[in-house]
C-alpha cells in the first residue's frame, strides 16, 4: 500500500532520464532507466557503455580548484581525524556534469569490439568519468539532482572508521592511504576518520571501547593481522553487548561459543600488508583501487569466520587459517626477521622445512550430515563437486537450514578420528590463496558456506615435504593429488596434540611469547598470523558472521578465456 511516505527503492527503480548530450564533442543519447545509465553514439549505436548505478561512484558539476590545502593526517592519532572533502558547485549555469563510475579492468580493444581476448585481470577494478554537456541547463540540473537523489537512496558508508597499521608490510600504509585511499573516498563524498595504531592490539582495543554508532562502516589498512584485530574487536564487543545482563567475566562470554551473534557494523580492508590473504580472497586480487571501490560502492556480504577455544572458552577468531605444525613454526620464528620485510617467510619456511620432524596429534572431524549428502559420507574434499568460490556463489547462497535441522533429527553428532605424524594440521576458513600461491591451499573453500577445510598432511622425508610445498604454490595442480594428503569439509573439529610435555593446554595464550613456544613435540598455531600456544582446542566456523565490503571473485572460466591472448 502507498502511503505517501518517501521510498528509497522507488526512487532508484522508477526514475527514467532520456536526452541527447555532447561527450567529448560528439553527440550522444543517454539514459537511465531500471537502475541502469546507458550512453550511446547517435551517429553509431555500437559504441555503446553500459554502467549499473550501483557501480556510479558520484555525478557532480565540474570543480573549481580549490584553493584549499588538502588536510593531511598526522601520524600518531589514538583519537579520529576527519578527512572529509568539501565540493564547490562551480556556480547554476552549469552546461555539464561529470559522471565517477567504477568497471572492471577490460582491455579496450575487447570494449571497441576489436578483440575478443582481454589481457587485463577482471578482478581489477578502475575509476572512470565521463562529462556530459547540453547547452539546456535545466536539462543538466535535472541529470545532476536526479542521479543525485538516486546515488543518495543507495546503502553505502558515509561516514568511515578507518585504521592504519603503519608497521605491516613494507610499513607505507600511510603513504598508500594519502595516494590511493583519500582521492577514492572524497570523490564519493565519504567522511573518513583516521586512526593510526601504535602498538599491536591496540586496534582491538579502540573498537572495543570506542562509541561507533556514528559509523557506517569500520574498515582498517595493513595486513591480515590488522583486518584480524578489527574483526575480533567487533564480534566481541557485539557479544558483550549481547551479554551485557549480568555478564561479568570472560568465561562467561565465552561458554555459549557456537551462537556467536553478528556484528551490525559492516568492516573492510584496504591491503598494505606482507601477504593480504584475506583481501586476494575477498576481491580476487590485492590491487588496492579495487578494495577501495568495493568499499566506496558499499556492496555488503555476510563472511565466515572460524573460532578456536580450549576446555576454558574462545581464544580467538580467525578469517583465513590456523595451521599447526610447519606453518605455526613459521609464524613463530618470522617476527626476529621482520627486518627482512615479505621476504623473512621463504628464509624462516626454508629452515623450517629442513628441522621439521613432524607433529603427532589427534583429530576429531565433525561429520555434518548437510555435507554427507553430498559427498557420500566422506565428508572428503577430493569426493565432493569442486566447485570454486565467486562473486553470486551457488553454494553460499544456499539456506544455512540444513545444519540445524539435521541436528535436530539426529542427536548423537559424529565424527571422524583421525592420529598420526604430521608435516601440517591446517584448518582453511577460506581457499587462502595469494599472490604467492594464486590457488591456495584449499581452492575450493567458500567464502561464506559455514565450514572449514581441514588439510593433514602426513610427515615425510625431505623430499615429500619440499614437494608439497612447490605444488601448494604453483598456478596448478593440488595439494590432494598427493597421497599423504588429506582433506575434509567439516564445521567443528576436536585437536589435541600428543606426546605433549606441556600438560595440556597453556592458558592465556595469546599474551606475549617470550620464552614459550614450540617445543620438541608441539607446534604452536598460526592464527592468521599470530600465535595460539594451546594444544588442546576445539575449532568451528561460523556461517557468515561478519559483514564485510566484498563482492568475491570473478569466475575463472571467463578468467581463463579472457587471458587467452596473454602468451602473446
Ligand atoms: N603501530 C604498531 N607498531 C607495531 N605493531 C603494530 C602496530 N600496529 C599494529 N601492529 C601489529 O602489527 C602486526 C603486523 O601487522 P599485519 O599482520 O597487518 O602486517 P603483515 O604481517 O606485514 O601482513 P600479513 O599479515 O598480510 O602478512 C599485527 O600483529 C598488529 O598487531
Amino acid at each position: 500500500m502507498d502511503n505517501g511516505a518517501y521510498q528509497p527503492e522507488q526512487e532508484i527503480k522508477s526514475s527514467i532520464l532520456l536526452n541527447t548530450f555532447q561527450i567529448d564533442k560528439k553527440s550522444y543519447r543517454v539514459f537511465y532507466n531500471n537502475e541502469t545509465l546507458i550512453w550511446e553514439k547517435i551517429k553509431n549505436n555500437k559504441s555503446k557503455v553500459i554502467i549499473p548505478i550501483h557501480d556510479v561512484i558520484s555525478v557532480c558539476y565540474p570543480k573549481r580548484k580549490s584553493s584549499q590545502p588538502t588536510p593531511q593526517v598526522t601520524p600518531s592519532l589514538t583519537s579520529p581525524q576527519h578527512t572529509q572533502q568539501i565540493y564547490h558547485d562551480a556556480n547554476d549555469d552549469n552546461r555539464s556534469i561529470t559522471i565517477n563510475y567504477a568497471k572492471r579492468c577490460i582491455d579496450p580493444k575487447v570494449e571497441s569490439g576489436k578483440s575478443s581476448k582481454n589481457c587485463g585481470d577482471r578482478n581489477k577494478w578502475r575509476i572512470h568519468s565521463v562529462t556530459l554537456h547540453s547547452n539546456d541547463k535545466y536539462i543538466i540540473k535535472e541529470w545532476h539532482d536526479t542521479l543525485n537523489k538516486i546515488l543518495n537512496a543507495l546503502k553505502r558508508p558515509r561516514k568511515l572508521l578507518l585504521f592504519i597499521n603503519p608497521y605491516g608490510g613494507k610499513k607505507n600504509a600511510l603513504q598508500l592511504y594519502e595516494k590511493y585511499a583519500k582521492p577514492i573516498f572524497r570523490m564519493a563524498n565519504v567522511d573518513v576518520s583516521v586512526i593510526i595504531s601504535q602498538r599491536p592490539n591496540q586496534i582491538f582495543d579502540l573498537v572495543m571501547q570506542q562509541q561507533l554508532d556514528q559509523y557506517d562502516g569500520i574498515i582498517c589498512s595493513g595486513g591480515d593481522g590488522t583486518f584480524s584485530e578489527l574483526f575480533n574487536g567487533l564480534i566481541y564487543r557485539k557479544m558483550l553487548s549481547e551479554h551485557s545482563n549480568g555478564m561479568e567475566s570472560n568465561e562467561e562470554l565465552n561458554l555459549d561459543n557456537e551462537n556467536i551473534p553478528s556484528p551490525d557494523i559492516p568492516c573492510g580492508i584496504i591491503p598494505a600488508g606482507s601477504t593480504d590473504t584475506i583481501a586476494y580472497c575477498l576481491h580476487g586480487t590485492t590491487d588496492i583501487k579495487t578494495c577501495i571501490i568495493h568499499i566506496v560502492l558499499g556492496q555488503v556480504s555476510g563472511f565466515d569466520i572460524s573460532s578456536i577455544s580450549n576446555d576454558k572458552g574462545l581464544i580467538k577468531f580467525y578469517a583465513s587459517v590456523v595451521a599447526y605444525g610447519f606453518l605455526g613454526d613459521i609464524s613463530f620464528e618470522q617476527e626476529n626477521y621482520r627486518f627482512l620485510g615479505p621476504r623473512r617467510y621463504e628464509w624462516v619456511g626454508f629452515k623450517k622445512v629442513l628441522l621439521n620432524r613432524g607433529y603427532d596429534v589427534e583429530v576429531l572431524i565433525h561429520q555434518d550430515n548437510a555435507l554427507s549428502s553430498t559427498n557420500q559420507g566422506q565428508n572428503s574434499v577430493n569426493n565432493c563437486d569442486k566447485i570454486k568460490c565467486y562473486e553470486n556463489c551457488s553454494v553460499c547462497s544456499m539456506p544455512s537450514t540444513s545444519t540445524a535441522n539435521m541436528k535436530k533429527a539426529n542427536e548423537e553428532e559424529k565424527f571422524k578420528k583421525i592420529t598420526g605424524r604430521f608435516f601440517m594440521v591446517n584448518l582453511a576458513n577460506i581457499s587462502c590463496a595469494c599472490q604467492r600461491s594464486p590457488s591456495g591451499m584449499s581452492p575450493y573453500c567458500h567464502l561464506a558456506d559455514g565450514y572449514n577445510d581441514i588439510i593433514l598432511v602426513r610427515h615425510g622425508n625431505i623430499f615429500q615435504n619440499l614437494r608439497f610445498l612447490i605444488k601448494l604454490s604453483s598456478k596448478t595442480g593440488q595439494i590432494t593429488d598427493f597421497p599423504f594428503v588429506e582433506m575434509y569439509r567439516t564445521n567443528k573439529v576436536y585437536f589435541k596434540a600428543l606426546n605433549s610435555t606441556s600438560e595440556g593446554s597453556l592458558t592465556d595464550s595469546t599474551q606475549p611469547i617470550s620464552n614459550l613456544g614450540p617445543n620438541k613435540y608441539t607446534s604452536v598455531w598460526n592464527c592468521d598470523g599470530e600465535i595460539v600456544q594451546d594444544t588442546d582446542v576445539i575449532i568451528r566456523a561460523h556461517r557468515k558472521l561478519l559483514p564485510v565490503f566484498y563482492r568475491g571473485p570473478v569466475q575463472e572460466d571467463l578468467e581463463n578465456k579472457s587471458r587467452g591472448c596473454c602468451c602473446c
